[in-house]
């Protein structure tokens, strides 16, 4: 029994209203949503499950927008996808168009995202940061030069700015998480919706070298469109001028890539070329008069609609090392089935025969894929521009009108893939399914199969031929690649080519072209990557450690990585080079004598 004044101090303090609790608490908490007091351990309203708390009014995430950055506010009750969505059709700069005002910056830190009241200016890496992360310590500083660092955030694809996004949503907590999903699936849907609907139109009309022309709408006689038309050329010149250097914001660089293509789409009072000449392959100013006018978007970017410098050799590059990507996932793919011999063999699907069609399993999916791709407009004429490739001939023509691209490359009858082909059927698909391959007779042993039917299939004759399909066309785009390579060498400097063009002395060229620094430093990536892509997680995302055959112990491994190597060194970048000497025999073919010396005082500047 308490004594009275232990009876009195009893009085001072207060009970808990946690229903099993009691606790009398002489410093008791108070609930700002049901009043009740607490003792330490309930006070929270998730401790004591208040009846008077409203999640929707207090536990809110205002998302940032993937693409502009802007934000979003999210009324109390909103749902956050909507208002998101809303942001998306109504405010956004980058989907609307809407030139953006100048949005408050955020901390570039990772999983921060903080607005920035008063950035602090990190002088390594030249990003903006809350003054909690703005030591290179607090924010994985990669110190690179401004403009570097504007490039690289400038090419952050929307898939890299998803990932980014889904960052933000593990920090921001649960509310936002399912808005930021929904915002990341309509961002990629929106970029795939714009990508295939990008009108091309306006690509392909002439970009005047002559100042600000007038747009069709407004009146060029009149004086105050003149001076808008005036204020827009300057401001589309200063932008320019700030892209050279690298340092315009990616929304500024799509605002500046939409000038240029209104620019070009009122093309001024000449005469309506098909193609934008990008490039004057005479080493004379074409005779369109005009010259297309590039705004560097992304070092990856392999859309040829949206103007940027497609023969920039660090974006050809770029696209070359995303390329290793594309390749090393897809043989992954594939490496889960076995070899599959059968589908490599002409005549083995007596089915195939019964339908007329002559060729291997793979042969008749080649067909059937690319002649539908051909009808979606996925091969370009010839010689001009394409990057992508088809291993089968006779396929039908667009069902909509051909993308006129710009012409990049000189016309060129070069097709590698026949060698492609034979070498992946020959070499890369026994090496890489052979682990799936020997497992298969493993457990068709076990099952009293012996000798050849062991090794036969698995039966996954469409999954494997479809997958075969993709490495194929990857290693293809990567291959014919080369040709972007030589064009982009070829007009660095002419003059050190032509002679040996002239000569037909291919080692001389193979020789100009062959940067070793370049190849060495690509088979050292690789291996990173194999290594990191092949491995295997655990439904924690933890990596399963296990030794595996490679001899790369202690990480798993779902694809032969020395084998993935091999195939760069030994084949794909040696048909690579031999495909941009061939590019070069063809380079002046065509041309006079006058147009041969007119380009050797051409000199990239
Ligand atoms: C592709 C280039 O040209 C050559 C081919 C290479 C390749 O196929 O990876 C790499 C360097 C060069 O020897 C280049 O210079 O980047």
């Amino acid at each position: 029994m308490a004594s009275q004044s232990e009876q009195h101090l009893l009085s001072v303090g207060k009970q808990c209203s946690h229903q099993t609790c009691g606790l009398v608490d002489f410093l008791p908490f108070k609930c700002q949503h049901c009043e009740g007091s607490f003792c330490q351990e309930h006070f929270m309203v998730s401790a004591h499950k208040c009846p008077k708390y409203d999640e929707t009014k207090y536990n809110r995430v205002s998302p940032n927008c993937p693409l502009c950055n802007v934000v979003v506010a999210v009324r109390p009750g909103q749902d956050a996808n909507e208002a998101v969505e809303n942001h998306f059709l109504r405010d956004c700069s980058v989907m609307t168009g809407k030139i953006k005002t100048k949005s408050t910056p955020t901390c570039a830190r990772v999983r921060c995202g903080k607005t920035l009241f008063a950035p602090i200016r990190c002088n390594k890496c030249n990003q903006q940061f809350c003054p909690a992360h703005r030591f290179p310590t607090d924010h994985n500083c990669s110190p690179t030069s401004a403009a570097a660092q504007n490039k690289t955030t400038t090419s952050l694809t929307a898939n890299s700015r998803l990932l980014n996004l889904n960052a933000k949503a593990s920090a921001a907590g649960g509310a936002a998480v399912g808005a930021i999903k929904t915002m990341a699936t309509n961002v990629q849907a929106q970029a795939t919706a714009s990508r295939a609907s990008a009108a091309p139109a306006k690509a392909t009309q002439p970009v005047p070298t002559t100042a600000a022309t007038s747009s069709s709408k407004s009146n060029p006689f009149s004086k105050t469109d003149r001076r808008a038309r005036a204020e827009r050329e300057s401001r589309r010149k200063a932008m320019q001028e700030r892209a050279k250097k690298g340092l315009l914001s990616e929304e500024e660089k799509l605002a500046l890539a939409r000038e240029e293509a209104e620019l070009a789409q009122s093309g001024g009072g000449k005469d309506k070329k098909d193609c934008v000449v990008m490039n004057d392959f005479t080493g004379a100013v074409d005779n369109s008069g005009f010259s297309a006018v590039h705004v560097e978007l992304s070092d990856h970017m392999e859309n040829f609609t949206i103007g940027h410098d497609p023969l920039s050799l660090e974006r050809i590059r770029g696209v070359l090392v995303r390329l290793e990507d594309t390749i090393i996932f897809s043989l992954i793919e594939r490496a889960q089935f076995a070899q599959n011999p059968r589908i490599y063999q002409r005549g083995a699907f007596e089915e195939l025969t019964a339908l007329g069609f002559q060729g291997s399993w793979l042969e008749w999916f080649l067909k059937e894929i690319e002649t539908f791709h051909a009808k979606a407009r996925r091969y370009t004429r010839q010689g001009c521009c394409p990057d992508e490739y088809p291993f089968t001939s006779d396929l039908p023509p667009p069902v909509i009108p051909s993308l006129k691209f710009p012409k990049i490359l000189y016309p060129n009858t070069i097709n590698a893939n026949p060698s492609i082909l034979s070498f992946y059927i020959r070499t890369i698909v026994p090496r890489i399914t052979r682990r799936a391959t020997l497992a298969l007779a493993v457990s068709k042993r076990a099952q009293g199969i012996t000798g050849d039917d062991e090794f036969e299939d698995d039966g996954n004759y469409g999954s494997a031929a479809t997958i075969d399909v993709e490495v194929l066309q990857s290693i293809s785009k990567r291959v014919h690649y080369g040709k972007f390579v030589s064009e982009s060498k070829f007009q660095d400097d002419p003059a050190a080519f032509i002679p040996h063009i002239l000569d037909r002395n291919r080692s001389a060229l193979a020789g100009l072209i062959t940067k070793p620094e370049v190849e060495q430093k690509l088979l050292q990536r690789l291996l990173k990557k194999a290594l990191t892509y092949s491995q295997d997680f655990g439904p924690d995302g933890e990596i399963k450690p296990h030794p595996n055959g490679n001899g790369h112990a202690s990480v798993t491994s779902k694809i032969d990585v020395d084998g993935v190597v091999e195939f760069y060194e030994s084949f794909i970048i040696p048909i690579t080079k031999e495909v941009e000497v061939d590019y070069l025999l063809q380079r002046l073919e065509g041309l006079s004598e006058e147009d041969i010396e007119n380009l050797k005082q051409k000199k990239k500047v």
